[in-house]
């Protein structure tokens, strides 16, 4: 590579540097326009653009570790006006003049830096990648001409995706912004509607796609977008914690990443044995909790005797009948009773016209809160909370019996609670709980707002009552929903994506598949995809993009050398780059850990703080906090022991054995769970 030309790359790095800080002190030396006055409307402008302001200045933050550009096109001449060459970066900067420096990844004009081939060069004669160091000082650059003889030049974006996979980890996640394969681009530059549903293998890329996705969006569609705001629901906190960064590096800085239960409002105080957690979460509880919210509304044996002044206006109990039976079930709960109260009233406005009195609107407001309206509305549409219904369908059977026909005697008993709470307004709620009384709420009252978009990852996991709680809330938003059926470990989980769409109520949405691995080396997928046909069937063998020699080891052990066997292999992961994660079951992991540390090695426990994975080089992760984590080296100890933890304990060893970017070692004193035995090196 031509040293004049790294130096002048260097200077256009500092030229666009320099630009951007001077982006970044005219937004901060820009006033707020103010408008004065204090009423809500005013207050709420102001406080909106001095928001506004802030999300603006913290985006054109220039991040030290995050390369301003990271590749650049030379177009044939006239391909775009007045530039025949673009550098493509995370986010616009331009000279102060309307020169554009380096144009945003998600511009039009950058599609072809992912898409053009040699047969199909859309006009580009040459993409350039660059290089750079972890503190973003360029280091180099490497050309792949796109025009001319070139066919028989080494395919180059391999070799530049490849070192960018291996790049050691150290911290949270990092975009692939540099790197994204044309399979993936089609999903992020997807439009906003239909939703999109992306199965994948292990380290396909599929939270990549989502957060790059959700960064293309928010490009695209800003405007609708921050109207009903985005949201990404990730399996846990770990989890989040992991791809925190991942979109402030793209310079999108207002994205809720929360995981279900934050989302949802009501906290959870107990929990459920697992039989009634994945009952709670079963569709048919859908309609069982319609059944018993309507069975509040009772059959009137009266009317209604209204009376003004002498005068008296009758509403005969048939009367009051037909308007029930007209208005039950075709609303919601709580305008249904508010719609009861207007119709009595009404039909006493009508008696009061026949009688030649001329009454208007407030007349009929008057009446419809009128202590004898008021009477038949509380026999016959009583108010509710999700909770008293909630309370009385899992303490009495009966109630339970005649609004669940539809499940089993066994059923029904593994709902009900064996010593019920004394009030609903006592009650400790588990977290599938807290799912019901949401699903109560709004058949009580429409849930109100919806969000723009929606990103669920690891949908895979999530319940049938989870996925309509979700759905209410993006209802004219859109989602995209990313996961693999071979990793659900949930008892509860849909089992197929049709499913799933279904019950968040987008059925229109696409399902995609992503097939080829980039995390995990292909010795290493070929040795977990041995338990696919058992707990996978239906699905294909994933390919691995990479083979890493000597990436998979599998180390025989006795109960007594377990843990110095696993602290040996620590020893000897540590002693290579990157991070590293000894991953166990849950009930063993702290002995490990314990082990690890005797041994004085510097180790944390993943869960019991928060930021682990930024810190420390060495992380002990439960079985349970593993899923969409990865490392560059793992340790798994003891597959049989995860395995055995849990139902859906197959799908779990498939998640841990999944998780290494370069080398997996298995150490095991029990013998391999059975689809392991026998499996080559
Ligand atoms: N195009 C790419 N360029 C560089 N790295 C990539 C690319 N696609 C995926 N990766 C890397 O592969 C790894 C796996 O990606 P990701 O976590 O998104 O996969 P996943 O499909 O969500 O996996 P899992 O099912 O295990 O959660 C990450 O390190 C990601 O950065």
């Amino acid at each position: 590579m031509a040293e004049p030309e790294l130096t002048s790359e260097r200077a256009f790095l500092d030229t666009a540097r320099a630009a951007l800080s001077r982006m970044y002190a005219d937004v901060v030396d820009r006033d707020v326009q103010v408008i004065g006055g204090e009423d809500n409307d005013e207050r709420f402008t102001n406080e909106a653009n001095q928001r506004a302001k802030q999300l603006r200045t913290h985006a054109l933050l220039d991040l030290p570790e995050v390369p301003l550009f990271f590749g650049r096109l030379d177009y044939e001449a006239g391909t775009i006006e007045d530039l025949d060459q673009i550098y493509i970066g995370r986010r616009h900067v331009h000279d102060g003049t309307g020169v554009p420096l380096v144009i945003d990844w998600r511009a039009p004009v950058s599609v072809p830096f992912y898409r053009a081939t040699k047969s199909d060069r859309q006009r580009v004669l040459m993409r350039r990648r660059y290089g750079f160091s972890d503190a973003a000082d360029l280091t180099g650059f490497e050309d792949e001409p796109l025009a001319g003889a070139v066919d028989d030049q080494p395919d180059q974006a391999d070799a530049f995706l490849r070192a960018e996979i291996e790049r050691p980890r150290t911290g949270p996640m990092r975009d692939i912004v540099a790197t994204i394969q044309p399979e993936q681009d089609d999903l992020v530059r997807a439009p906003l509607h239909p939703s999109v549903c992306v199965q994948g293998a292990p380290g396909t890329g599929k939270t990549a796609v989502g957060l790059h996705r959700v960064a293309y969006l928010l490009y695209t569609e800003r405007e609708r977008l921050t109207r009903g705001g985005v949201v990404i629901v990730g399996p846990n906190k770990s989890f989040l914690s992991y791809i925190r960064k991942v979109l402030p590096a793209l310079g999108e800085v207002d994205v809720r990443q929360i995981t279900i239960d934050e989302l949802l409002t009501r906290p959870a105080a107990a929990s459920d044995d697992t039989g009634a957690e994945r009952l709670k979460g079963d569709a048919r509880m859908a309609g069982v909790l319609r059944r018993a919210l309507w069975s509040y509304v009772g059959t009137p044996t009266d009317g209604v005797l209204y009376s003004k002044g002498s005068r008296r206006y009758r509403v005969h109990d048939y009367e009051v009948v037909d308007i029930v039976t007209d208005l039950r079930e075709s609303t919601r709960y709580a305008p249904g009773r508010n719609a009861l109260a207007q119709r009595i009233a009404h039909v006493v406005l009508v008696r009061m016209e026949e009688r030649a009195e001329s009454p208007d609107d407030r007349v009929q407001n008057a009446v419809a809160r009128s202590k004898p309206v008021k009477e038949v509305l509380d026999s016959v549409w009583p108010r509710v909370v999700p909770e008293q219904v909630l309370h009385r369908l899992f303490s009495d059977a009966d109630f339970l019996a005649a609004a669940a026909p539809e499940l089993t005697d066994e059923e029904r008993t593994a709902l009900l609670w064996t010593k019920p709470p004394r009030s609903w307004k006592s009650t400790k709620w588990s977290f599938a709980d807290t799912v019901l009384l949401d699903e109560l709420e709004d058949l009580i009252e429409r849930h109100s707002g919806s969000l723009g978009h929606l990103v669920l990852d690891e949908a895979q996991d999530l319940s049938a009552m989870q996925l309509r709680a979700l759905g209410r809330r993006c209802r004219t938003g859109s989602a995209t929903v990313l996961g693999d059926l071979a990793q659900a470990t949930t008892p509860w989980a849909a089992g197929s994506w049709d499913l799933v769409l279904g019950h968040l109520d987008k059925s229109d949405g696409v399902v995609a598949e992503l097939g080829r691995g980039f995390r995990v080396p292909a010795q290493i997928i070929d040795f977990a995809a041995r338990l696919l046909p058992e707990i996978a069937p239906t699905l294909g063998k994933p390919s691995g993009v990479r083979t890493v020699a000597d990436a998979l080891g599998i180390v025989e052990a006795d109960e007594a050398t377990l843990a110095a066997q696993v602290v040996a292999e620590c020893r000897a992961a540590l002693a290579g780059e990157g991070s590293v994660a000894l991953i166990a079951a849950d009930d063993q992991v702290g002995q490990l850990r314990d082990a690890i540390t005797a041994a004085g090695l510097e180790t944390a426990l993943l869960g019991e703080t928060e930021d682990e994975v930024d810190t420390v080089r060495l992380v002990c992760v439960p079985a349970t906090l593993a899923k969409g984590l990865e490392f560059d080296a793992v340790i798994v100890a003891e597959p049989a022991r995860i395995v055995a933890a849990e139902p859906r304990g197959l799908h779990r060893l498939y998640v841990v054995l999944t998780r290494a970017v370069s080398s997996l070692q298995v150490v095991h004193a029990e013998p391999l769970p059975g689809p392991l035995v026998g499996a080559t090196l």
